[in-house]
């Protein structure tokens, strides 16, 4: 929890306004007994109404002074510890925009999600706490027994001892809930998975009919979850109980004690009454730092989690942008070149073996392989979504990783195979690609993306609302607009990772012709299944297992590459292969 103190540097002010507002609360808390004792061995000894009055009137003055320091102390507090989630949340945010895939692979979407949300609630509720209590609490315990000894010694020792096994209990209970809670969020992540999972796969999972089988694992999981927090919750329950036996026991023990002393003349009833009140006190102030220490736990178990984040360093440096790449007189440079490259998924073996080609300005490459092969991770490499772990991969002559990622991805518009879309408009949408295209240049992307005809027979246009993940638009649609959002950008590099695969193939030709026509000087890659799709680039790379099988032209791989061959016999009629 220390480590994020830090996000507290522009609240100083709030952090020390609330907890003193707090301390002057618990000054005239502390008062209030010694107004009561008043009364008693005063007021109501010599029958005194108007004195009882008077100092009726004083205490409920302090009360009301108390509250208005309390309000006070919980403003401050609350806008220093919203201020600190916010501004924890927006760093994770960045921290975790700039990982590389390697790192966002290992760690879980799930979890970073957990970890943005109910971790750094946890964490901010943790700070809330601490901010109205860590002085208070503790300030209301010392000073009920500084004021005890003031009214007498030999009892005040009783206080003393209390203090002391009240700790232990507080701090033992403590001590065993820790690691459970740890456990908590752990569990809370899995959950937190099959939830994620189960509803952005809800059409598939009822295409298979597998809710009961969904609904049995969420159970089961969920019911996990339900255990340990019971275990936790158990342990925690003990607190009340245990603290208020220990209480009233130290309570019997005044009033006995009390009691003797008063009756030989050594204090007055309203002392007695007062002490019995400094203990009332005690149990409170220990109550809400037992509540303060079980939140404080939470918070800094979400801690460690938060930082376990912060720690994962992203391992790809960024470039210096200082682009070194020149041609030699007279000699082209090519626009993408991979140098005997081989890459593995962390923990993986090789996906990729010794990959070596070459793409000019303004060629199309198509890749081509089986599932599997390692197409996309081919095209994963040019915008250094990972590094390659041996050779290099270079753009205009300068290696990937001496691009800073803005220039490099300026460079490169790729289209996912996975059309993602954001809620928004389609313009909104489109502009990803070139915050400030105008609508020219929007409809321009649109009819190379053969988009232009459903987004006009649509009501509004540009303005149609896009809803979450572009839920209201085809397979197909959605595709046509992730191509669109790409090109909007005029990239000089443009990479179509399988992404025609859902556009008919009368619609898949007339796209390639007007990539073909519209977008000269752009280097195109086309990575799909069908040979149909790649056939009339000028170069095919052919994958196999990671392993570059072939790479010409159609004919030239016909005549010498035997995996490509019999992709192509496989999908396609012996006339259709040599046209
Ligand atoms: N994030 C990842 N972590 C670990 N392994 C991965 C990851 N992504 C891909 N792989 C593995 O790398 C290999 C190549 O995968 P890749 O996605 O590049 O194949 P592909 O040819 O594009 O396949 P498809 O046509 O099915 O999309 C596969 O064996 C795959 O299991």
């Amino acid at each position: 929890m220390l480590k994020l103190v830090r996000y507290l540097k522009n609240y100083k002010k709030e952090s020390i306004i609330g907890p003193l507002f707090k301390l002057l609360e618990a000054c005239f808390e502390l008062l209030v007994p010694l107004v009561v004792a008043r009364i008693i061995d005063v007021g109501i000894r010599n029958q005194d109404i108007p004195y009882i009055l008077k100092m009726c009137a004083i205490m409920v003055a302090f009360g009301l002074l108390g509250l208005c320091c309390s309000l006070t102390a919980q403003y401050f507090a609350a806008k220093a510890a919203a201020g600190f989630g916010t501004e924890l949340r927006r760093d994770m945010f960045a921290h975790i925009n700039g990982l590389s895939y390697t790192e966002l692979d290992k760690i879980g979407t799930s979890t970073l999600v957990t970890r943005m949300t109910s971790d750094i609630n946890q964490a901010q509720a943790g700070v809330n706490l601490v901010l109205r209590l860590f002085l208070r609490s503790p300030f209301i315990v010392v000073g009920a027994v500084i004021m005890a000894f003031t009214i007498d010694v030999k009892l005040a020792l009783i206080f003393l001892v209390l203090v002391p096994v009240l700790s232990v209990v507080i701090y033992g209970i403590m001590l065993l809930s820790i690691p459970i809670y740890r456990k908590v969020q752990g569990r809370l992540d899995k959950v937190m998975l099959m939830t994620r999972e189960n509803l952005s796969g809800v059409r598939v999972v009822r295409a298979f009919s597998r809710q009961e089988d969904e609904m049995r694992d969420f159970e089961q999981e969920s019911g996990g979850l339900m255990k340990i927090q019971m275990l936790v919750g158990r342990i925690s329950a003990l607190l009340n109980p245990l603290t208020y036996i220990i209480i009233n026991g130290a309570v019997i023990l005044v009033l006995w004690a009390g009691g003797r002393t008063v009756d030989m003349g050594g204090i007055t009833q309203g002392e007695l009454a007062a002490l019995i009140n400094y203990m009332s006190q005690i149990l409170l102030a220990l109550i809400a730092l037992a509540n303060l220490i079980i939140t404080f736990t939470k918070a800094s178990a979400s801690a460690v989690r938060i930082n376990a984040v912060f720690a994962q360093k992203a391992d790809m440096k960024e470039g210096s942008g200082a682009v070194t790449g020149t041609g030699t007189a007279g000699k082209q440079v090519p626009k993408v070149a991979f140098d005997h490259v081989s890459f593995a998924y962390k923990g993986n073996k090789e996906s990729l073996t010794d990959i070596n080609f070459k793409a000019m300005p303004g060629e199309t490459i198509g890749i081509i392989g089986g599932t599997g092969s390692g197409k996309s991770t081919v095209i994963n490499l040019i915008p250094r979504f990972y590094d390659a772990a041996k050779g290099a991969v270079c753009v205009d002559g300068t290696d990937v990783k001496d691009y800073t990622y803005r220039q490099l991805r300026k460079k490169v518009g790729i289209v996912p195979q996975n059309a993602v879309l954001f809620s928004g408009t389609i313009r909104e949408n489109i502009k990803w690609g070139k915050p400030e295209a105008t609508d020219q240049e929007i409809e321009e992307a649109l009819i190379i993306a053969q988009a232009k005809d459903f987004v006009d027979s649509k009501q509004e246009g540009l303005d149609t609302k896009v809803s979450q993940g572009g839920k209201n638009f085809s397979g197909g649609q959605k595709q046509r607009l992730t191509i669109a959002r790409a090109l909007v950008g005029k990239p000089e590099i443009l990479i179509l990772d399988d992404s025609a695969s859902a556009l008919d193939f009368a619609t898949d030709a007339r796209l390639r012709q007007a990539i073909a026509d519209r977008t000269e000087g752009m280097t195109v890659f086309i990575v799909s299944q069908r040979a149909a799709s790649i056939k009339n680039a000028d170069r095919i790379l052919v994958l196999d297992d990671g392993r570059q099988a072939g790479l010409g032209t159609h004919e030239e791989l016909l005549e010498n590459c035997q995996v490509y061959r019999e992709i192509c016999l496989s999908q396609l009629s012996e006339e259709e292969v040599k046209r």
